[in-house]
C-alpha cells in the first residue's frame, strides 16, 4: 500500500455552526436568530425539531474541545452567532455572549487546536430581518460592524477567518425557495440578497485589512463539480449555467468584480435587472488571503427548455448515495480543485466534506464504515489535487458532531462523533479513530 503524505502544515480540522451545536438560544442575554424564529414555525423543520437546545454545546464546550484534543485535531471551524454578541444586530453589546466565545478560543489555543471562526452561519439577528434582513442594504454595514468588533476582540488571537459561509444557500434556500430561513419565496429577492451578502463580506474584509491583524480572511462557498449528461452542445451549455449560477456567482465578483456574464443575460431575458451600483464591486473585490469550498456532491446536468430560467434539468447519477441523497463522487472533488486553482490561483482550504449516515450506536460503539470509505476516497482526491498543483492547505470534516441539520432537524447525522440526545453523551464514532490516525500519519493509504 502506498502512503499518501500530506505537506507539513496541512491542517487537519472538523466544522461545526453555532446554531446547530450551541442551544441555550434564548440564554444569558443571547437575541433571537431568524432560525430561533423560522424552526419554531410549525411545519417548517422535521417533526418540528429546532435548534434550542442542540447539542448542548454552549454549556459543553470544555467537554467538546477535551473530545476534538483526543482526535488530535489541528483546527477547529466554528461560527460565532451574531445575536449572541449583539442582541438586536448593533448597539447594546452582550457581554456573557462575548465571555463564551473568549472561553471557548482560550480551551482551543490552550490544546493547541487553531481556531477557524466564521463570522456568520445563517443565523442571522432575528431584529435585523424585520428591517428587511439580507434585502437591506444596511445589513451588510451592521455585518461590518460586528465583525469589526469581533475582530477588536479576538483578531490577535485567530488565525483563520471565513466571513460568510454559503451565500449561495443562504440567499436561494432563504429568500428565493424558502426551505431555510427566513423563509421567503422571491427570486429576484435573493438576488439582492446575494449581493448585499456580497457587500458585506467585502466591508467586513476591508476591517480586516485595516485592522492590521496578522491572520488570514476568505469566504466559504459551497461547489459541486457540474458534468453533461451527454456531450451534446446543449448539454455542454446546460454544464456551463450551472457551473456559473451554483459554483461561480459568489466567486466571479470577488475575483473578477462582475457577476458570471451568461447568468446576468438569463436574469436580463426573464425581465430581471438590477442596478447594483458598480462602486460595490471595488469593496466586494477586496483580496482575500484563501477560498474556502464546501464540497460534498456533484452535479449532472441535461439541457430541459421546459426549466425557463436556466434551462437545464439535474440527472441523477449512478453511484451510492449518502442519507441525504448526495451522490458519492469523490473524483468532483480533485474536479473542482483543479478547475478553481487554474482559474482563481488562491490558496484554498475545503471548510467542509463530509456524509450523512443513519448511524447505530450499538454495545458503546459506532461502526461507521461507510463514512470512513467517505473520507477516505474524499481526502485521496485532496492529495491528488496537491500532487497536480493546487496550493491546498486544509481539511474539514462535516462535522465534528451529530447536530441539528437545518430542515432535516435532527434526523441526519454527519458527525464523526455521535451525539445521543436524549442524554447528550458523545461517543466517538469509528471514523472518529480513522481521523487520529490520518491526522497522526498525516496521510492516508492509497
Ligand atoms: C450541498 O451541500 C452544501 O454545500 C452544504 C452541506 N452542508 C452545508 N452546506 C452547511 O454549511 C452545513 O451547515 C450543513 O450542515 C452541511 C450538511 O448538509
Amino acid at each position: 500500500m502506498v502512503k499518501l503524505v500530506f505537506p507539513k502544515d496541512f491542517l487537519w480540522g472538523t466544522a461545526t455552526a453555532s446554531y446547530q451545536i450551541e442551544g441555550a438560544w434564548n440564554e444569558d442575554g443571547k437575541g433571537e436568530s431568524t432560525w430561533d424564529r423560522f424552526s419554531h414555525t410549525p411545519g417548517a423543520i422535521y417533526q418540528n425539531q429546532n435548534g434550542d437546545v442542540a447539542c448542548d454545546h454552549y454549556h459543553r464546550y470544555e467537554e467538546d474541545v477535551k473530545l476534538m484534543a483526543e482526535i488530535g485535531l489541528k483546527a477547529y471551524r466554528f461560527s460565532i452567532s451574531w445575536p449572541r454578541i449583539f442582541p438586536e444586530g448593533r448597539g447594546k453589546i452582550n457581554p456573557k455572549g462575548v465571555s463564551f466565545y473568549e472561553r471557548l478560543i482560550n480551551k482551543l489555543l490552550e490544546k493547541n487546536i487553531k481556531p477557524a471562526i466564521t463570522l456568520y452561519h445563517w443565523d442571522l439577528p432575528q431584529a435585523l430581518e424585520d428591517k428587511g434582513g439580507w434585502l437591506n442594504r444596511d445589513t451588510a454595514k451592521y455585518f461590518s460592524e460586528y465583525a469589526s468588533f469581533i475582530f477588536y476582540k479576538f483578531g490577535d488571537m485567530v488565525p483563520i477567518w471565513i466571513t460568510l459561509n454559503e451565500p449561495f444557500v443562504n440567499a436561494f434556500l432563504g429568500y428565493a425557495w424558502g426551505w431555510h430561513a427566513p423563509g421567503k419565496k422571491d427570486l429576484k429577492g435573493a438576488f439582492v440578497a446575494g449581493h448585499n451578502l456580497l457587500l458585506a463580506h467585502g466591508l467586513a474584509v476591508q476591517a480586516y485589512k485595516e485592522g492590521g491583524y496578522n491572520g488570514n480572511i476568505g469566504i466559504t462557498i459551497n461547489v459541486a463539480a457540474v458534468y453533461p449528461y451527454t456531450n451534446s452542445e446543449e448539454d455542454l451549455r446546460a454544464v456551463q449555467v450551472q457551473d456559473a449560477f451554483e459554483n461561480r456567482w459568489f466567486i466571479e465578483p470577488i475575483f473578477r468584480k462582475k457577476y458570471p456574464e451568461v447568468i446576468w443575460k438569463i436574469l436580463e431575458k426573464n425581465y430581471l435587472s438590477f442596478d447594483f451600483p458598480i462602486s460595490d464591486f471595488d469593496i466586494i473585490s477586496s483580496p482575500i488571503d484563501f477560498l474556502g469550498i464546501n464540497y460534498y456532491t456533484r452535479n449532472i446536468v441535461a439541457h430541459d427548455e421546459s426549466n425557463k430560467f436556466l434551462g437545464l434539468k439535474r440527472i441523477e447519477g449512478p453511484n451510492e448515495r449518502t442519507e441525504m441523497g448526495w451522490e458519492i463522487y469523490p473524483d468532483g472533488l480533485y474536479d473542482i480543485l483543479i478547475q478553481l486553482y487554474r482559474d482563481y490561483k488562491i490558496p484554498i482550504y475545503i471548510t467542509e466534506n463530509g456524509a450523512a449516515y443513519n448511524d447505530k450506536l450499538e454495545n458503546g460503539k459506532v461502526e461507521d464504515n461507510k463514512r470512513i470509505e467517505y473520507l477516505r476516497e474524499h481526502i485521496k482526491r485532496a492529495y491528488f489535487a496537491i500532487r497536480d498543483g493546487v496550493d491546498l492547505r486544509g481539511y474539514f470534516i462535516w462535522s465534528l458532531m451529530d447536530n441539528f441539520e437545518w430542515a432535516h432537524g435532527y434526523s441526519k447525522r454527519f458527525g464523526i462523533i455521535y451525539v445521543d440526545y436524549d442524554t447528550q453523551k458523545r461517543i466517538l464514532k469509528d471514523s472518529a479513530y480513522f481521523y487520529k490516525k490520518v491526522i497522526e500519519e498525516n496521510g492516508i493509504e492509497e
